[in-house]
């Protein structure tokens, strides 16, 4: 079951609720019911933690599940970030939260409980290290990476296309869903994954050509990736990333990732490195574009970045100065997967119909999204796509296998294309 979805008549003129996570048998409920505790356990068969951290992890256990809300240790770092944002939930059953706040708070106290950030022999282990590992150097991936030079022969609007669909469902491979048997397990995914025939199926809102207009190719541009997941979400990202420079379209990429692990697989610049060796070390043109992409870093074409915000449990539109400037003066931001996507929205459950550049007016510059449908936000469908989707009775919502591409150029271009005309809006350059 998943929460009752609102109406466009439900919020006139409001904002509609966050999602919470005390309705149970709802996506967030099961997520915090099921899928935290069973990746407590997770991590505790990974790896042979001592004693102090075992019973860390048996409080956090019982804290998430029959227990309340308690605050970290004053002595953490980060301390005054989680502090104010905790208060209003300290006492309080995980349940009584929103789930956007409840999740990133998990992960932060599951950091806490394996001294992640402590002095001692476990600070800097990534306690989801063994999982991402194990996928980086599974046999799908050669596949996947096999798979480029098929990509070759393709005309190069075809490459582009495929590029994008590789990258975008890509986000399927997210190591938090198996985490619980319930949930069906991912595959067709990864690098060359877009080049097959039913590339868009499951598509449910597809802005690629508003995209690539936004990147004309031969005019200076930066853009900015947003990653999601490591491993096989971050391979098909990079060599997206390589399209984007190798052909025009962008002279420099930014990409942010976490600065921390968290939610499971996300990317943190060990997992950038990783990609990349694991891009130069295959062979052909997977070899070609690790190696364009290594060399790009150390001229500064590719950069990484860690913002501490990308782990903070706030919308976008909470996002400091400092990050807004960065947002504001790149040409493009491409935002990829689900959690960026709820933290877009503000995890809230507007009506689906909900114009996109409307939700996402606040947010600096031109601006897409990637991403599977993992949760019960989504805005920009259509009502025709939205009735058909809920006919069906299937989980479109949160079971990841549908997609969507939505872009929106930023606001000041958008009004000063009005006043011109529409033309040029959607043709594709790629
Ligand atoms: O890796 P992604 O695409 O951001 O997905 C993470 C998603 O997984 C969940 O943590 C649980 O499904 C969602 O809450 C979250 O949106």
């Amino acid at each position: 079951m998943t929460a009752r979805l609102p109406r466009p008549s439900d919020v006139p003129g409001s904002r509609p609720p966050v999602v919470m996570c005390n309705e149970p048998g709802s996506f967030a409920w099961g997520v915090l019911h099921r899928r935290h505790p069973a990746l407590i356990q997770q991590v505790r068969d990974a790896f042979p933690y001592p004693p102090r951290q075992q019973r860390a992890l048996d409080a956090l256990l019982a804290e998430i599940t029959d227990g309340v809300v308690e605050p970290l240790a004053a002595t953490a770092k980060d301390y005054s970030l989680w502090a104010d944002r905790a208060e209003p939930y300290v006492g309080r059953s995980w349940f009584d939260t929103p789930f956007l706040w409840a999740e990133s708070y998990f992960y932060r106290k599951l950091l806490a409980a394996l001294e992640y950030f402590g002095e001692g022999p476990w600070q800097g282990v990534d306690p989801f290290g063994p999982f991402k590992d194990a996928e980086l150097s599974s046999p799908v991936v050669d596949e996947e990476l096999r798979a480029l030079d098929a990509l070759a022969d393709l005309p190069p609007e075809r490459q582009a296309s495929a590029l994008l669909q590789a990258s975008l469902w890509g986000n399927r491979a997210d190591l938090g869903f198996g985490i619980t048997a319930d949930e069906p397990a991912r595959t067709d995914t990864g690098a060359g994954a877009g080049a097959g025939a039913d590339a868009g199926a499951g598509l449910v809102s597809d802005d690629s050509a508003l995209l690539w207009s936004l990147l004309p190719v031969g005019t200076p541009a930066t853009v900015a990736v947003v990653a999601d997941n490591a491993g096989r979400e971050l391979i098909p990202d990079l060599v997206l990333v390589d399209h984007l420079l190798e052909r025009g379209h962008a002279t420099d990429v930014v990409l942010h990732v976490k600065p921390y692990p968290y939610y499971v697989s996300d990317a943190t610049n060990t997992d950038v490195v990783g990609g990349l060796r694991r891009l130069v070390r295959a062979s052909g043109r997977a070899g070609e574009i690790g190696r364009r992409l290594w060399t790009a870093a150390g001229t500064g074409r590719l950069e990484v970045r860690a913002h501490p915000f990308f782990c903070a449990p706030l919308p976008y539109e909470e996002m400091p100065e400092d990050l807004r400037t960065q947002f504001a003066s790149v040409t493009l931001t491409i935002l990829k997967g689900d959690l960026n996507y709820r933290r877009l929205v503000g995890d809230r459950l507007w009506p689906a119909t909900t114009p996109f550049a409307d939700v996402t007016a606040y947010f600096p510059g031109s601006l897409a999204a990637l991403r599977t449908l993992k949760s019960d936000v989504i805005v920009g469908l259509t009502e025709a796509m939205t009735n058909a989707l809920d006919r069906t009775g299937a989980a479109w919502r949160t079971s990841g296998t549908h997609a969507l591409i939505q872009a929106r150029p930023a606001p000041a271009a958008a009004s000063d294309r009005t006043s011109s005309g529409p033309e040029g809006d959607t043709e594709g350059s790629a």
